[in-house]
């Protein structure tokens, strides 16, 4: 499908420079609710016939804002992290397929697969990803959840189709800010956010005064699913959403609904559906996980926000304790040679520790922290 083009304002994200540039699109990667995202090269106008077209990017269009500043553009440009999808270009350009149409172009870093392909793929050889991926990749989640909510970010819209890898170095990055807002102590925000499977049950019930809390709650369904191969919680419209919740983690409690929404006047499934204990629960829905991988599970598929574990008190968890032996490598599912995963999973910022605080001695690999 190759498509060129040449756009006269280009602004590069880092530099802040505007300038024309040609823009090259090789295949459609991605078909959101509101616009599609490309693979493609960039090249500078003025560059001589030779110089090479750099890239590939990933660029997602989406309808230009005429009233308002774009909140997924702002959000990425006042990002900068290994965990988050990293924006390198962006501009404004009519669409032809929609009338002459303005739309805003994102130029993103591209990686080859979502973590729900990856998912998808071990599941159709009634597989699950390698627990040792598993620890990787949330760990990698929480590491860029950590950083966003430090400024208030809250992604609102966590799944694996949101969740951007490369299985040949294990890199994970956290990708579409299109539902995402930077949230306000004690400010009101819409309930409506987040892909049903994956919203937190203060979200169900109306909830309009949440936390970042609810992207942890996503990270919980995500690490669930990867023991799972398929999504935990499948609820077939939204009010029985609540009701799969219920099945594992008990009917909510007063307390809890009080503190989401005092008029909430929905189903609250209180006749008792088990007769068995939470951690019993736990290992009959994820059979193929760890004890260490329940108990991360039950510390943050947990009803009160409030209560549910902190990223980096995910990222101190026992179940990551394997990784921060220097001695331990992991071998991606593209080859047979071990790769040192420390390096990407350890590079933290000086920025970073100040946030972890004195929790970073018990995330730190040994060799670091000591
Ligand atoms: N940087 C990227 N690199 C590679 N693929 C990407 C990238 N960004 C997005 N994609 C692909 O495009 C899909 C849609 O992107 P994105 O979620 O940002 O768009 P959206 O319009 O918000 O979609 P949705 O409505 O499904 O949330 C992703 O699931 C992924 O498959």
């Amino acid at each position: 499908m190759a498509v060129e083009f040449l756009v006269e304002e280009v602004t590069n994200n880092h530099t802040n420079v505007t300038k024309p540039m040609y823009i090259r699109e090789t295949a459609k990667i991605g078909e959101g609710a509101f616009g599609t995202v490309s693979l493609a090269t960039l090249k500078n106008a003025s560059a001589s016939k030779d110089e090479r077209w750099f890239g590939p990017f990933a660029i997602k269009k989406v309808p230009a804002q005429t009233e308002y500043k774009s909140r997924e553009l702002e959000i990425l440009r006042q990002t900068s992290h290994p965990n988050v999808i990293g924006l390198k270009f962006f501009f404004n350009y009519p669409n032809n397929e929609d009338r002459g149409k303005l739309y805003q172009h994102l130029v993103m870093e591209s990686l080859p697969c979502t973590l729900q392909n990856e998912i998808k793929r071990y599941h159709a050889s009634k597989l699950i990803l390698q627990e040792s991926h598993i620890q990787v990749y949330s760990f990698q989640i929480a590491r860029g959840m950590n950083y966003l909510h430090s400024f208030g970010i809250c992604h609102r819209d966590i799944k694996p189709s949101n969740i951007l890898i490369n299985p040949e170095t294990l890199v994970l990055k956290i990708c579409d800010f299109g539902s995402a807002k930077q949230l306000e102590y004690n400010q009101p925000s819409v309930s409506y956010i987040c892909s049903r499977y994956y919203r937190a049950p203060e979200l169900i019930v109306g909830c309009q005064i949440y936390t970042t809390q609810i992207d942890i709650w996503g990270l919980g369904c995500v690490i669930g699913e990867m023991f799972m191969g398929s999504p935990v919680f499948q609820g077939q419209d939204p009010l029985l959403q609540l009701r799969e919740i219920s099945k594992l983690l008990g009917a909510p409690d007063k307390t809890f609904l009080f503190e989401s929404n005092p008029n909430y006047n929905g189903p609250t499934y209180t006749h008792k559906m088990f007769t068995s204990r939470l951690n019993h629960r736990f290992s009959k829905v994820f059979v193929l996980a760890s004890p260490t991988a329940l108990d991360l599970l039950m510390g943050i598929l947990v009803y009160r926000p409030q209560d549910r574990l902190k990223p980096r008190q995910i990222m101190a968890h026992e179940f990551f304790q394997p990784l921060r032996d220097p001695k331990n490598k992991v071998t991606p599912r593209t080859s047979n040679e071990p790769i040192n995963v420390q390096n990407i999973l350890y590079n933290f910022s000086d920025y970073e520790l100040g946030v972890l605080g004195s929790e970073a001695s018990k995330i730190l690999p040994l060799s670091l922290s000591e």
